[in-house]
């Protein structure tokens, strides 16, 4: 089954379009897990457990598990992911980029360690530094159009000339991805839920392609302006993902922190839903 169809099935079963993020920070766990040596899988695996049956997707973002030498427990995570919910995409966030050799490399790490179904990639270097990814044709490579944080538009908001048009960069994007660079048919799109306007604009670019949506809960996106801007006919098409306020709302609680996650969760799945 590629990326694409386990996701529609994901959207289906579940009834959601959730995706929890899993950016594991030490300093905002519980006590109790502070100091164990798998204190970071120990941690994921709790709020997988707790929120596998309202997501349509996880996304791990492998900078957290870097930057704290835990490679293996991000390994240990996406085997437990794969192996205990195997219909829920697994969505790496890596944001990669790179010249065409080195990006085997990348998609190597992500597609064959890691076993992701898909990895955001940045689409800066150009279609050379993507295509390897399209070697996995099981696998989805999600590409950076509109980001949520404010800096995106030092570049994504310039005006680049197309068709005799000048467009922002990200729709220039969106046109490319959409039109020439989804040979196969498993690319999906970034765009933060802090610009609503633009995921309406990215949509009518790009048809039916799935949106990864990051930016609600502690980035403060509108969870209305991003379902309205972002649905398909079907009420489907988007991952909204959302992180620390999931992860960290039950910050203090000690061993009932997946518990008070899970609620944030179900708030948040509902809250999507109200507007689909
Ligand atoms: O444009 C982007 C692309 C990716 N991200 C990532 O999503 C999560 C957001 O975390 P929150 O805690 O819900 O703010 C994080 O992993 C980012 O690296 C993004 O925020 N914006």
């Amino acid at each position: 089954m590629t990326f694409i169809e386990k996701l529609s099935v994901a959207w289906e079963k579940s009834n959601s379009l959730l995706c929890v993020g899993l950016d594991p920070d030490m300093n905002r766990f519980p006590e109790y897990l502070r100091g164990k040596p798998d204190s970071i899988y120990t941690f994921c695996r709790g709020i997988v457990d707790a929120t596998a049956d309202l997501v349509c997707a996880f996304k791990p973002q492998i900078a957290y598990f870097h930057a704290a030498r835990a490679e293996e427990q991000l390994e240990a995570i996406c085997a437990y992911i794969r192996e205990q919910y195997p219909d829920i995409p697994l969505i790496l966030d890596a944001k990669r980029g790179d010249i065409g050799a080195t990006a085997q490399q990348y998609a190597r790490e992500a597609f064959e360690r890691y076993n992701a179904d898909a990895v955001t990639l940045s689409p800066y270097m150009g279609f050379d530094s993507i295509e390897p990814y399209l070697e996995y044709r099981e696998r989805g490579a999600i590409i950076l159009a509109r980001t949520s944080n404010p800096g995106g538009s030092d570049l994504q908001f310039l005006k680049v000339s197309e068709s005799g048009k000048n467009i922002p960069l990200y729709q220039h994007v969106a046109h490319l991805v959409a039109e020439k660079w989804n040979v196969h048919g498993q690319c999906a799109m970034v765009v933060g839920a802090t610009f609503p306007h633009e995921i309406a604009e990215v949509r009518a670019i790009i048809g039916n392609m799935p949106l990864l949506i990051p930016g609600i809960g502690a980035q403060g996106g509108n969870v209305e302006a991003t379902v309205s801007a972002g649905k398909i006919a079907d009420g489907t098409g988007m991952m909204i993902n959302s992180s620390r306020a999931i992860l960290y709302a039950g910050i203090g609680e000690n061993e009932n922190y997946a518990a008070i996650s899970r609620r944030a969760a179900m708030m948040t799945r509902d809250e999507i839903n109200r507007y689909r």
